[in-house]
């Protein structure tokens, strides 16, 4: 079984504009809202692979509800703990020319809330798989997907990363899996901005040595790269196609690299699938379907 963890999901509002103006009005002529968040957007896209999964995190206010509404008209099995105040971010995506975004911070999770989490995670059994994916609200500690890394030590469990900065960072140490960072991320993680591909695979590399048993580093139109624990360097290009909105490109892309990976064991196979679903995901205007993806398999 596969679990995710969203300790900040969101409502995704999507909106158009011709041209962006700040220090002005700008009008929208098309708007969208989906449910989002990391987690939860590879739960629903494992879900759309076909893949049993379930979708644990926290939910608060309207927004909250009509989170664990939407998932349930799509039919992704979801299992949320509901804070007692504030609402779930509303994350704004203006596509214009390019695209911009701006995430809310999220609502107050208390140590209450955190217990009511590590019960549910209880649930997990050897040879699981367990996604922690995305930012957390303020008032969580940074060490926190370590904690859980940690708690759930004794029964070798297949954990996925995917974080930024510290978050990422005090993981290694546990031996995750894989980590997902982007090229901006894995600069980001060490001062510096990368170029390369040599760049890249040179970090990448050292995310390696400090724990990290795979590692896959999307590099947007570019494809990735995955540097795996039996000394694997694989190069991944995407498939043609036009981008429509890559809100949900990466997520995508880790469930297409799960899908792959339980089915074949195979690393190959698993960057395959993750690059098609991470583009198919990118050539539309919200995440993957089936046939989009079977079409970019190459
Ligand atoms: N402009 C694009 N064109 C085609 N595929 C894309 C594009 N942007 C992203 N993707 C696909 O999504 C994957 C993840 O994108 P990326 O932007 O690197 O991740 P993140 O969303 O985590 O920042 C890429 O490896 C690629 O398969
Ligand atoms: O948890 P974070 O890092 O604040 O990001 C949340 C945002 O990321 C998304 O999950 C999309 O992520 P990706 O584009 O990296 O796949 C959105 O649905 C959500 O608004």
């Amino acid at each position: 079984m596969i679990y995710t963890v969203t300790f900040n999901p969101s409502l995704d509002y999507v909106m158009h504009v011709e041209d962006l103006m700040t220090h002005s009005i700008n009008k929208s002529h098309k708007e969208e809202v989906y449910p989002g968040g990391k987690g939860i957007n590879v739960s629903i896209v494992l879900h759309t692979l076909r893949i049993p999964n379930k979708a644990f995190g926290f939910v608060a206010g309207f927004s909250g509800k009509e989170i664990e509404r939407s998932l349930s008209k799509l039919g992704v099995h979801h299992d949320f703990i509901t804070l007692d105040n504030g609402f779930s971010r509303i994350n704004v995506k203006l596509k214009a020319k390019g695209e911009t975004d701006i995430n809310g911070s999220g609502p107050q999770i208390t140590p209450s809330d955190l217990r009511e989490l590590f019960e549910k995670l209880n649930e997990l059994k050897e040879g699981d798989y367990l996604v922690l994916a995305g930012s957390i609200p303020p008032n969580v500690p940074h060490d926190i997907y370590q904690t859980i890394i940690k708690e759930l030590s004794s029964k070798n469990i297949f954990v996925i990363v995917d974080a930024t900065k510290e978050l990422l960072l005090n993981v290694l140490p546990y031996k995750p899996f894989l980590i997902k960072p982007n090229q901006e991320e894995l600069g980001e993680l060490f001062g510096v901005t990368l170029h390369t591909k040599e760049e890249v695979i040179a970090y990448g590399k050292k995310l390696l040595e400090k724990g990290a048993q795979n590692v896959l580093i999307s590099r947007g139109s570019e494809g990735a790269l995955l540097l795996t624990n039996d000394g694997q360097i694989l190069d991944g290009t995407i498939p043609d196609g036009k981008l429509v909105s890559s809100v949900g490109a990466g997520d995508s892309m880790i469930a297409g690299f799960i899908a792959g990976y339980i089915k074949s064991h195979s690393f190959d196979t698993a960057l395959k699938l993750s690059l098609a679903t991470g583009s198919a995901t990118a050539y539309s205007s919200w995440l993957a379907t089936p046939d989009q993806i079977d079409d970019l398999l190459l």
